[in-house]
């Protein structure tokens, strides 16, 4: 693994030399090396680090969370804002150790809790806010774990690698739309900041980055629409943008990454069209149960030699049957042609619509 010959203490005198924030012009650190692989590319450049902080529109008594503090350029700066607190994660210990010496220097500590270990293992403590330069490797499942978790926040201020941050904001039909950024929407608004420059980096990174706010809506749907819960929905857009995970482990199998499937070869894939029928019986049976107890669920198949031994308690015609209920709602909706990333939210919907209208369940 190559080092980056850059010391911690170097990006952050950098940028307390020239920091408008008397919060951090105390700090004179150990000296150690970055790592790339941990993407420990430190922001230096104060006009920036102290703009995020406005952007990020911190109230007095927020309880502000910080992913990947690094040697706490940024932290200094929210540790100074009017936040009630501030809990850092960051994976690597010497950083860890870096941001807690920091904030002592500076008379800060009472206000900040470090906790060492991987942000995506750890749970996060309660917080209203979050500000973080993120890094980069983990931004779609961070992305996720904070908007699909039970964490209740208003914002997310992050900065995130440019092409990441268009597709997050990004229009469905223009190749900078992506699965993730679909169901963000549901749930938040995310709108465009600002651009960094890679020079605003020690050390000066390959790529550009831009900062984004992701705003939680105010009450989180259990519903995108009545009769069609935001579980159901979430598991319906993995599976048409193959996150599912067994179209993971399938797509683990294969040697190359074939190009984005269209709708009608993505519900053909056995695996899943099982796991729906699966999810869809499972359906019916509790909506025969609940109508009529003690009748025999719709699917209980008498005949023992007609079932499909390999693939559980059904017969082959069921299955058979069900492929084609499949396959003939992707027709009528005229989307069997279609890849999900030139989809609408409203054609999605519509689709999905069908599904449960002519019972295939995705949750
Ligand atoms: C891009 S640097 C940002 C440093 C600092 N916030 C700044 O702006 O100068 C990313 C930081 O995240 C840390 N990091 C990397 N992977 C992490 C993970 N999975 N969990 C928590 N921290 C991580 C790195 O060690 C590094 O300190």
């Amino acid at each position: 693994m190559r080092r980056v010959v850059v010391s911690a203490r170097r990006a952050a005198r950098h940028s307390c030399r020239l920091c408008s924030s008397s919060a951090s012009e105390a700090w004179d650190g150990p000296s150690f090396r970055l790592h790339k692989r941990r993407g420990q590319h430190l922001l230096t450049n104060p006009r920036v680090l102290d703009a995020i902080v406005r952007r990020a529109a911190i109230r007095p008594g927020d309880a502000v969370l910080e992913v990947g503090p690094g040697t706490g350029n940024l932290t200094v700066r929210l540790l100074a804002s009017p936040a009630a607190s501030v809990a850092a994660v960051e994976i690597d210990p010497r950083m860890a150790a870096a941001v807690a010496a920091r904030a002592r220097d500076l008379g800060l500590a009472h206000k900040l809790t470090v906790t060492t270990g991987d942000a995506m293992k750890v749970d996060f403590p309660e917080f209203d806010a979050c500000v973080s330069n993120i890094p980069y490797a983990i931004s779609s499942p961070l992305t996720a774990k904070l908007l699909f978790g039970s964490y209740r926040f208003r914002t997310a201020t992050l900065l995130v690698q440019r092409e990441f941050a268009r597709r997050l904001v990004g229009a469905p039909g223009h190749g900078e739309h992506n699965h993730l950024a679909t169901n963000v929407r549901l749930v938040a608004h995310v709108s465009l900041l600002m651009d960094v420059s890679k020079n605003d980096f020690v050390p000066v990174p390959g790529v550009d980055s831009s900062l984004v706010e992701i705003r939680m809506k105010e009450v989180r749907p259990t519903e995108v629409e009545p009769g069609i819960s935001l579980d159901e929905w979430l598991e319906f857009a993995r599976v048409c943008f193959g996150q599912h995970q067994l179209q993971q482990q399938q797509e683990k199998k294969k040697k190359r990454k074939k190009k984005e499937k269209t709708l009608g070869t993505i519900f053909k894939q056995k695996e899943m069209a099982m796991e729906l029928f699966r999810l869809s019986r499972i359906d019916e049976e509790r909506i025969g149960n609940a109508s009529s107890s003690g009748r025999d669920a719709p699917h209980d198949v008498n005949n023992a030699d007609d079932r499909c031994d390999e693939e559980g308690d059904f017969s082959k015609e069921e299955y058979v049957v069900f492929k084609e209920r499949i396959a003939g709602t992707l027709q009528s909706a005229k989307l069997n042609n279609e890849r999900p990333s030139m989809l609408s939210n409203d054609d999605m919907l519509r689709l999905l619509r069908l599904f449960i209208k002519r019972g295939v369940r995705f949750h």
